[in-house]
């Protein structure tokens, strides 16, 4: 099956993308050129192959790579422009026939600093591809473009039928809102590096701060004659969108970041690529604001909105990286002209060409790149990764009857690019067919920069592939032939561009095991050295086993190298998020140790000024007590030395004995007992550590709760019983209750001194001099 017949199979067989190479002047130093442009054949103008020679390195193979067509380096943007052939991308969106249009999609693919932002964006003096597409979309609509200012409800009805139900802006409004007041000092175009972290936006990058609005653009390179056909039977509406994907999430470069409540800082939130209600057979990044221009200045101002928000960073390889997948979409909505039918408006249909500029593969070593940036380049090296993938198996799949499945579903990037390039499932069975979507392919290289990067680059983005493998001269040929010269590569036994050329051994399909798991085959030339003799033919295929392994060995440690360095860089992401996890649990945990810290010394303050209190307490009424009990006794004494008589005597002397007594024994009984409560009192001061007793509350209840139980007076004291440091007044009164020392001394002092004889009981006698120890306790 020859090409031709390839591309213009149904779907299932067809090439998604034209892949042209782009190659980048030399700018400074310039190093080794590694890679060689081939003269076309008789048959071709321009040329397709080029050659990559490994520098400094003869045993790696020589590899050959066939495009659509090779731009050298001095090939200008209208070159590019022309011969990639963008006027006939715009001429399918707009459907000049009639009908809905086709998508189209544009994107440059390379090596970090290899020249696709150039490509795409241009520079401040040379328009890149997209604004020259913009300009041939708006002079080709012509008058038949329809604008907000004219058209009121334009805004409203392009809102009803979109169908990833995004928000319809007018040009007008949405610069309003972005730029600040048109007489503001002006701003030079193009995009600046902005000061972003992760995903969030430093104060530099506020939304507060408005751009100043740009007074020109670049108006080279000039394409003023070049306009393709429009429906003149439809009126057209331009909306233009934006957005990125960066770390394998997608976000709108037209919505202003939103201030997070908690983090204060401005984060962009992530959109998603999915179905909607309105196109179930399609997926589409919902949610997108969307801009409706009227003119190539306003879409210019969005574009140059939307790139002021896109992340870029200076790395070792370039000093403005872009570090996100930028996506421009051109939609052109088209309707049928003419008055409305049963007052309903004619029904939108459209098309998109998408400009895509892709962010660089690179390696951390050359890039220099730590950190944020580090792991961002993981990422997107992960992603190109697969994008390789895709192009692998999509141009299989051209190339074989039963087609391989792409493996599109790996990363945002590759759904973005391929998920709606084949037809789905439903749009099968339903009589709505979409047109499958043309893509061209620029893929940008520097012939003197990164070897290894390129030749990855290019493994995996060529059209076809050959590799030659150098022939390494025996041994006993270097023994015998001195001196020893080295000799140069063979050429490829057959041309490149032959039918077979759309074998690619890297990335086999099917290959379970990975890339690099499957060695060369197909189309790896056998060379043979015309200077050999027959006799040494065994030697000469074990050389030539021996340098297809080497040869093979070299590509396994080339994706090795890369996978290590995606592997690295995500290592180094996780482990900074460890520690930043680490530190958050430090401080937590610090802050947790100080809360508790002071609410022990809180409680503890509490605790203690309680027991002073209650100590207080306690001093207070043993005083009062004993001063009591001196009042009485003296009392006694008196009553006894004013006896009235001599006959009386006896009696009264017999009496005050017995007074005595019964006093004694009162004293000595309240001294037991005041003696045991000491005794609690020390022991429960003894335990008396914070963090052993319970709470007061607690305690107090308990104690009360055992007193019940117990079934006798709660006021009365026992040997065990807790003291109660209850702090309300009540529980305090109980307390002071309980140490009363009895209810013969509590009338005692009821009756303020006078005793009474009721009272009084005859016991055996004690020395008052045998209780004195018990005074000591007080
Ligand atoms: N064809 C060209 N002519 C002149 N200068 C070029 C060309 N291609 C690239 N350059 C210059 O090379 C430098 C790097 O180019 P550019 O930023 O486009 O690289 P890139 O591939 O987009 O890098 P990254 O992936 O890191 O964003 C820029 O200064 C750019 O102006």
């Amino acid at each position: 099956m020859d090409r031709e017949s390839v591309m213009s199979a149904p779907p299932k067989s067809q090439s998604l993308f034209q892949v042209f190479l782009r190659l980048r002047p030399a700018q400074g130093m310039a190093s080794e050129r590694f890679l060689a442009v081939e003269e076309p054949d008789t048959k071709h103008t321009t040329p397709k192959h080029i050659t990559l020679n490994p520098p400094n390195d003869r045993r790696r193979a020589i590899e050959k790579f066939a495009f659509t067509q090779v731009f050298e380096e001095d090939a200008t943007q209208l070159d590019v422009f022309h011969c990639i052939g963008v006027a006939s991308l715009v001429e399918c969106v707009l459907a000049p026939h009639g009908g809905e249009g086709t998508d189209a999609l544009l994107a440059t693919l390379g090596v970090t600093g290899s020249g696709k932002t150039h490509t795409i964006l241009g520079s401040r003096s040379q328009r890149g591809l997209t604004q020259l597409a913009l300009d041939v979309v708006f002079r080709s609509i012509g008058r038949n473009i329809l604008d907000c200012s004219s058209h009121p409800t334009l805004e409203q009805t392009i809102s009803a039928s979109d169908a990833s139900e995004g928000a319809i802006f007018s040009a007008s409004a949405f610069l309003d809102s972005v730029y600040a007041d048109p007489a503001a000092p002006l701003r030079a175009s193009s995009r600046a590096p902005t000061p972003m972290i992760g995903e969030s936006y430093g104060p530099a990058a506020t939304p507060a701060r408005r751009l100043h609005r740009p007074s020109a653009f670049p108006q080279q390179p000039d394409v003023s004659s070049l306009s393709v056909s429009s429906d003149p039977s439809s009126e057209y509406a331009v909306v233009v969108s934006m957005y990125e994907v960066y770390n394998d999430r997608i976000f709108d470069l037209l919505t202003p970041p939103i201030k997070s409540a908690t983090t204060k800082e401005y984060r962009r939130r992530p959109l998603l690529f999915k179905s909607t209600e309105t196109s179930p057979d399609r997926k589409v990044v919902a949610g997108l604001r969307k801009v409706l221009c009227g003119s190539l200045h306003q879409a210019l101002m969005v574009l140059e909105a939307g790139l002021h928000e896109r992340r870029v960073a200076g790395t070792g390889s370039n000093s403005v990286s872009s570090r996100s997948h930028g996506f421009f979409c051109v939609e052109v909505k088209k309707r049928a002209k003419g008055n409305r039918r049963n007052g309903v408006e004619n029904p939108w249909t459209g098309s998109t060409l998408t400009i895509v500029d892709l962010a660089g593969s690179e390696r951390a070593r050359d890039a220099k790149t730590a950190g944020t940036t580090l792991a961002e380049a993981g990422k997107i090296n992960e992603s190109l990764m697969y994008l390789g993938q895709c192009l692998q198996m999509q141009s299989d799949a051209a190339n074989k009857d039963k087609p391989n499945l792409v493996p599109f579903r790996q990363c945002k990037l590759t759904e973005l690019l391929f998920s709606n390039s084949f037809p789905s499932a439903s749009s099968y069975s339903t009589a709505k067919h979409r047109n499958p979507q043309k893509a061209v392919m620029i893929v940008t290289a520097d012939p003197q920069g990164d070897y290894n990067a390129t030749s990855q680059i290019l493994r995996y983005s060529a059209l076809a592939r050959e590799v030659t493998v150098p022939r390494i001269p025996s041994i006993t040929q270097t023994i015998h032939t001195a001196p020893v010269s080295i000799p140069a590569p063979q050429q490829c036994s057959s041309p490149v561009g032959s039918p077979p050329l759309h074998n690619r051994p890297f990335f086999s399909p099917g290959s379970a095991a990975g890339p690099y798991s499957q060695p060369f085959s197909s189309n790896v030339q056998r060379t043979f050295s015309p200077g050999s003799s027959p006799g040494s033919d065994d030697h000469r295929t074990t050389m030539e086993v021996a340098a297809l392994e080497i040869a093979r060995l070299s590509e396994e440690l080339d994706y090795l190298r890369q996978a290590f360095d995606s592997e690295r860089s995500a290592r180094q992401e996780a482990e900074s998020h460890l520690l930043s996890m680490e530190d958050r649990m430090l401080e937590l945990e610090q802050a947790i140790r100080e809360d508790c810290v002071t609410e022990f010394e809180r409680r503890l303050e509490i605790e203690m000024s309680r027991w002073r209190a209650n100590m207080q307490v306690e001093v207070e009424r043993g005083e009062e007590h004993w001063g009591r009990k001196i009042e009485v006794f003296e009392r006694s004494m008196a009553a006894t030395a004013t006896a009235p008589n001599d006959e009386n005597m006896l009696d009264n002397e017999s009496e005050s004995e017995n007074k005595e007594n019964v006093l004694m024994e009162d004293i000595n009984e309240e001294n037991e007992r005041l003696r045991r409560d000491n005794d609690i009192l020390r022991r429960e001061l003894a335990c008396m550590s914070p963090s052993k007793r319970m709470p007061l509350q607690e305690r107090g209840s308990d104690a009360s709760t055992g007193s019940r139980t117990k079934g006798g007076d709660p006021g009365s004291p026992r040997p065990g019983r807790k003291l109660n440091f209850n702090p309300d007044e009540s529980g305090l009164r109980r307390k002071l209750e309980n140490l009363r020392v009895s209810d013969d001394s509590a009338s005692l002092r009821n009756s303020s001194g006078s005793t009474s004889p009721k009272k009084v009981r005859k016991l055996a006698t004690k020395r008052w001099d045998a209780n004195a120890d018990d005074d000591d306790m007080f």
